[in-house]
């Protein structure tokens, strides 16, 4: 492609080459630039990208851009911009022909429940007979194949190359979640947005953000880049201030909640062990729905896959069938064993909000004691305390047995991360109701001998993930085939 096209828009100072030259490829790592490429450097938080300009030459980069002063001798092309990922998403987005343009893409935003809600909008969607894509935790759906990511919401370049790949794919619609790290990083600056959701927020990763405020910034961002609607949780008190915010907009604002003042709201809300029904009253109707998770959160988010579905004009009906259709989310309240009421459920939840919530709705059936093996992740270049100590006291507080153990550690050392935590319990007063084992496997098998009949053993934080992260290794970690493992071994000696 011609670099003039692909700067198309891009505000730049020009340090020396030409612009009219054909490049062949962008980087933004100096492994991965091609002949004639372009490489684009990053001043990232573990290491400087300009430091690699020379290794991008090396391998036939003809185009730099940079945002530092730097001294390249070779007879090529280089540009100066203010902010290198701004610019990787302006030439990304070129580069691709604007792929989002031509999409209906919907954004979903929060601490907790992105992924749910595009799992509700993806069944719904399809049984509307709507060729969808999906980009997130789990990976990036398109044609049904699930491809890993390596983050949630991926890099601007990734990213616009899976756009473009979605429109090859002739898919209309693509539903994606977008961090607080995408919107901070500018990874999906230039996105159309069509639609944007927002669940809710509680502490996480706040030492990006550095505080509730700044977090809250974050996630606003996304609500600045969508077109058409913008659907916010009412009940949530950010969601409120989002609300306030995003008013003066021209993009519509369609809320969703149990407050019967949102646009979208449901009553008779009926729990049972696996699942929830209620009544859902929308612009369009109103209609009795079930979803097949438990949990006061799950109303929540199928309430904003409904709203999100009115906006896009499926009649209720098939919306109904879409949101009962999907019978559970990998990693989400997910049963992998289950003998009478005694039960092993692996969730997600790695946020002192979530790790609460997903406790009191097992509590709301249990018959006996609900026993949570649980750590906290470390992101990279984080202390994390803070969080840790709040996981610390919610088991404290909700759990009847905690045993601590490793999420993904990274490169911090696991024995600290599990001691501020158990810290935390002991300081809210549960001394007696934890353990601590760093081996998670170990921490899983423990839980499972000390369960009794009736117990219900909560593997919370991993979710759908299939490794865990030790310094830089990344071991294979499958929780659910970890569990049902030790299950075999275990029924051979004794009958749970
Ligand atoms: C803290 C953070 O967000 N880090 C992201 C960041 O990495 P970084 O700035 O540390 O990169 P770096 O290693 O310092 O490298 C700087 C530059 O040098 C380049 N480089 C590096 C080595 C080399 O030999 N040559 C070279 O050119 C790199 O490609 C990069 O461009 O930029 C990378 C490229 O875009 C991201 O993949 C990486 O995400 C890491 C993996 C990560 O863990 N991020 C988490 C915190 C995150 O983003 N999470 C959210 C989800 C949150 C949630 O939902 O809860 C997400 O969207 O995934």
């Amino acid at each position: 492609m011609l670099l003039s096209s692909v700067l198309q828009d891009l505000k730049y100072d020009k340090i020396k080459g030409d612009t009219n030259i054909e490049i062949s490829a962008i980087a933004y790592d100096s492994r991965k630039v091609v002949k004639n490429g372009l490489f684009l450097a990053i001043s990232g938080f573990a290491v400087d990208g300009h430091t690699f300009i020379d290794k991008a030459i090396d391998k036939g980069a003809t185009v730099i851009i940079v945002e530092e002063d730097v001294k390249i001798e070779e007879d090529i092309t280089v540009l100066k911009v203010t902010n290198s990922r701004n610019a990787l998403a302006r030439i990304s987005s070129n580069y691709y022909h604007r792929p989002t343009e031509k999409l209906n893409v919907v954004g979903i935003t929060g601490t907790n429940g992105k992924t749910s809600i595009s799992y509700f909008l993806k069944s719904i969607f399809e049984h509307a007979e709507r060729s969808i894509g999906l980009i997130g935790t789990i990976g990036t759906v398109i044609n049904n194949k699930v491809e890993k990511n390596l983050n949630t919401t991926p890099e601007s370049l990734n990213l616009q190359h899976t756009f473009s790949k979605m429109i090859e794919a002739r898919t209309d619609h693509c539903i994606m979640e977008v961090s607080s790290h995408a919107l901070n990083l500018d990874r999906v600056a230039y996105s159309h947005f069509n639609t944007a959701i927002f669940t809710n927020l509680s502490p996480d990763h706040l030492e990006l953000h550095h505080d509730m405020e700044e977090y809250f910034e974050a996630k606003a961002k996304l609500f600045e880049l969508s077109k058409d609607y913008n659907i916010i949780n009412i009940d949530d008190d950010y969601g409120k201030k989002l609300i306030n915010k995003v008013e003066k907009y021209e993009t519509k604002l369609l809320t969703y909640g149990l407050d019967k003042d949102a646009d979208i709201f449901a009553s008779n809300i009926k729990y049972s062990a696996d699942g929830t029904t209620y009544k859902v009253h929308t612009p369009s109707g109103n209609m009795d729905m079930k979803v097949n998770l438990p949990g006061v959160i799950y109303v929540y988010n199928s309430l904003a896959a409904i709203a999100c579905a009115y906006c896009n004009q499926i009649p209720l009906e098939v919306t109904k069938e879409g949101i009962q259709k999907l019978e559970g989310i990998k990693g989400r309240f997910e049963v992998v064993y289950q003998k009478n009421n005694y039960k092993i459920v692996i969730d997600f939840a790695h946020t002192e909000d979530a790790l609460k919530n997903a406790i009191l709705t097992l509590k709301q059936h249990a018959k006996g004691r609900i026993i949570v093996v649980f750590g906290v992740y470390a992101d990279p270049g984080e202390s994390g305390t803070d969080k840790r100590r709040a996981m610390g006291q919610v088991a404290a507080n909700y759990a009847d047995f905690s045993i601590v153990t490793s999420d993904n550690p990274k490169d911090q050392d696991p024995d600290l991360i599990i001691q501020e935590i158990t810290q935390a319990i002991e300081e809210s007063g549960g001394t007696d109701t934890y353990d601590a084992v760093v081996d998670r496997k170990e921490a899983i098998k423990y839980a499972i001998d000390i369960s009794e009949q009736d117990d219900i053993i909560l593997i919370a934080g991993k979710g759908h993930e299939t490794s865990q992260v030790i310094g830089t290794t990344e071991i294979p970690f499958n929780e659910k085939e970890i569990v049902l493992d030790i299950i075999k071994n275990k029924n051979q000696v004794l009958e749970i």
